[in-house]
C-alpha cells in the first residue's frame, strides 16, 4: 500500500485539469506514495482553508501559496522548511539551479529556502493581432499613452470591447502591484514590507493614482469593460472567444487562451505597458511556491520530499510550462526546454517575453516583491474599493484613500499579532 498524502492547490478550471496530470505521472512515476491533489477553488481560499485545516488539525502535507501569502506563512511557523526536509530525506538540491529572482521572493533573507518554487510567471499584456491589424497595427503598444489611443481606434473601427480589466479582489496583481513595479513605484514603505511589519501602504500617493484615473476615464468612454471574476464573469475567455482584445492577466493563462481560442483567431502577449518617459523596471515573480506542513507523520514527508523532487525535475518543468504557460523555474528547466527548441515553436514563442519582462533590469528594494502580512484581505479590499470607484460610489482619490486606510488597518492587526517579531 502506498503512503498518501494530500496537497492542496489553488489553481482551477483549466490549469486544474494540467495539475491533475502532474499528480497523475507522480503516482505513476513510483509505487512508494499516493499524493491526493485536490483544487481550493483559488489561491485565497486555499489558504484560508489551509488556516482552519491547521487548527483543526486536518491540515494537507503539501499546501500551494501564493507569493503574497509568503509573509503570513513565514510568520505562522506552521510549515517545515522545504531545503530541511529535503535534507533529511537524502534529497540534494542545487538551490543555486533556480532563476535568483524567483528564489529570493521565497527565501529568508538569509537565504534558506523555506518552500520551493512551483508556478512561477508574471503579468502581460495579452492582444488580438486581427483586432489590431483592422487599425493598422502590427505591434503592440508599448506605453499607456499609445494604450488609449489603440482602444479608441479600436472602438471607432466598430469592437465593443477593446480592453478588458478584471477589478475583482485578486486583480490587485496585475493592475496595482505589477504596474507599481515596472514604474519601480512602492506599494508600502519599508521597501514594500521586506524591512519590517511596521509597513504601510502608499498607493493614494504614486503613479498608481494617474493608472486608475485613466482606467476610469476609459471605462468612462466604453473603451475599457469590467469582466470581473466575482461577477461570473471570465476575464481571460473573454479574450479567447475574440470577445475582448485586449487582457492583463498572467503568462499561466497563455497554455489556456491557446486551448480554447476561436480558431484561427491571432493573437500574441506583450510585455505590459508603462507610461511614456518611465524608465521601465523588472516586473514581479507571480504564481506560488509549495509549503510543507508540520505536524505530519515521517512517512508522510518522505512521500512529500518525494514529491518536491519529482517537480524539481527539469522534465516536470517541460511538462508544466507547455501545458500552462508558467515560466520554468531553474536554469536547468529552461535550459531543457530550451534544448527541445520550446521557445522556437509557435505558439510557445511569445513565451519568452515573460522572462524578458522578469528580467528588464536587476530587481531594485521595490521590484523584488511585496511581502506584507494578510495580504489577501488587503487584496479584497482592493476589489472593495476598485468596484466603488467604477461604479462612481466615491472618486478614484477618495477609493484610493479607502484602501490605503482598511488595508493599513489590516497591517496594524497583522503587526500585533506577532509583537517583536520581525520577517525572517
Ligand atoms: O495567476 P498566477 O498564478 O500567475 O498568480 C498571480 C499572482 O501572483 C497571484 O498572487
Amino acid at each position: 500500500e502506498p503512503v498518501k498524502f494530500d496537497f492542496w492547490f489553488g489553481l482551477s478550471g483549466d490549469l486544474a485539469r494540467v495539475v491533475d496530470t502532474l499528480c497523475k505521472n507522480f503516482n505513476e512515476s513510483q509505487k512508494d506514495y499516493e499524493v491526493v491533489c485536490t483544487s481550493q477553488g483559488n489561491y485565497d481560499a486555499t489558504l484560508q482553508n489551509t488556516i482552519a485545516a491547521f487548527r483543526a488539525g486536518k491540515q494537507p502535507t503539501v499546501v500551494q501559496v501564493y507569493d503574497v501569502g509568503t509573509a503570513t506563512m513565514m510568520l505562522s511557523g506552521a510549515y517545515k522548511p522545504a531545503d530541511k526536509l529535503m535534507e533529511e530525506n537524502g534529497y540534494k538540491i542545487d538551490y543555486a539551479d533556480y532563476f535568483p529572482g524567483i528564489a529570493r521572493y521565497y527565501a529568508t533573507s538569509k537565504g534558506e529556502m523555506l518552500s520551493f518554487p512551483f508556478n512561477s510567471s508574471t503579468a502581460l499584456m495579452y492582444w488580438n493581432k486581427d483586432a489590431f491589424a483592422k487599425i493598422g497595427k502590427t505591434e503592440a503598444p508599448k506605453t499607456w499613452e499609445d494604450v488609449g489611443a489603440d482602444l479608441k481606434a479600436l472602438k471607432d473601427a466598430g469592437y465593443e470591447c477593446p480592453m478588458a480589466i478584471n477589478i475583482s479582489a485578486n486583480e490587485s496583481w496585475q493592475l496595482m502591484e505589477q504596474f507599481s513595479a515596472l514604474h519601480n513605484q512602492p506599494v508600502a514603505t519599508k521597501n514594500n514590507g521586506y524591512d519590517g511589519l511596521d509597513a504601510r501602504l502608499e498607493v493614494n500617493k504614486t503613479k498608481f493614482v494617474q493608472y486608475v484615473t485613466d482606467l476610469k476615464k476609459w471605462y468612462d468612454a466604453g473603451l475599457v469593460k469590467i469582466k470581473s471574476k466575482d461577477l461570473g464573469q471570465d476575464m481571460v475567455q473573454a479574450f479567447a472567444t475574440g470577445t475582448c482584445q485586449v487582457i492583463l492577466t498572467s503568462v499561466g493563462d497563455h497554455g489556456t487562451v491557446g486551448r480554447t481560442q476561436k480558431e484561427g483567431m491571432n493573437w500574441d502577449v506583450a510585455e505590459l505597458p508603462v507610461y511614456a518617459g518611465t524608465e521601465r523596471k523588472n516586473s514581479l515573480v507571480g504564481g506560488a511556491s509549495l509549503w510543507v506542513l508540520s505536524g505530519k507523520s515521517d512517512a508522510e514527508y518522505k512521500g512529500a520530499a518525494a514529491f518536491l523532487n519529482f517537480i524539481h525535475d527539469p522534465k516536470t518543468a517541460l511538462f508544466w510550462s507547455t501545458n500552462t504557460g508558467y515560466i520554468p523555474v531553474t536554469k536547468s528547466g529552461f535550459d531543457f526546454m530550451k534544448s527541445n527548441g520550446f521557445y522556437d515553436k509557435a505558439p510557445y514563442k511569445g513565451r519568452e517575453v515573460a522572462i524578458e519582462s522578469l528580467t528588464a533590469s536587476e530587481p531594485t528594494e521595490i521590484t523584488r516583491g511585496v511581502r506584507l502580512g494578510n495580504f489577501t484581505q488587503i487584496r479584497a479590499e482592493f476589489g472593495t474599493q476598485m468596484q466603488a470607484i467604477f461604479a462612481n460610489k466615491v472618486s478614484v482619490q477618495e477609493g484610493l484613500d479607502t484602501l490605503v486606510k482598511n488595508g493599513d488597518a489590516i497591517l496594524e492587526r497583522f503587526q500585533q499579532t506577532y509583537p517583536g517579531k520581525t520577517l525572517p
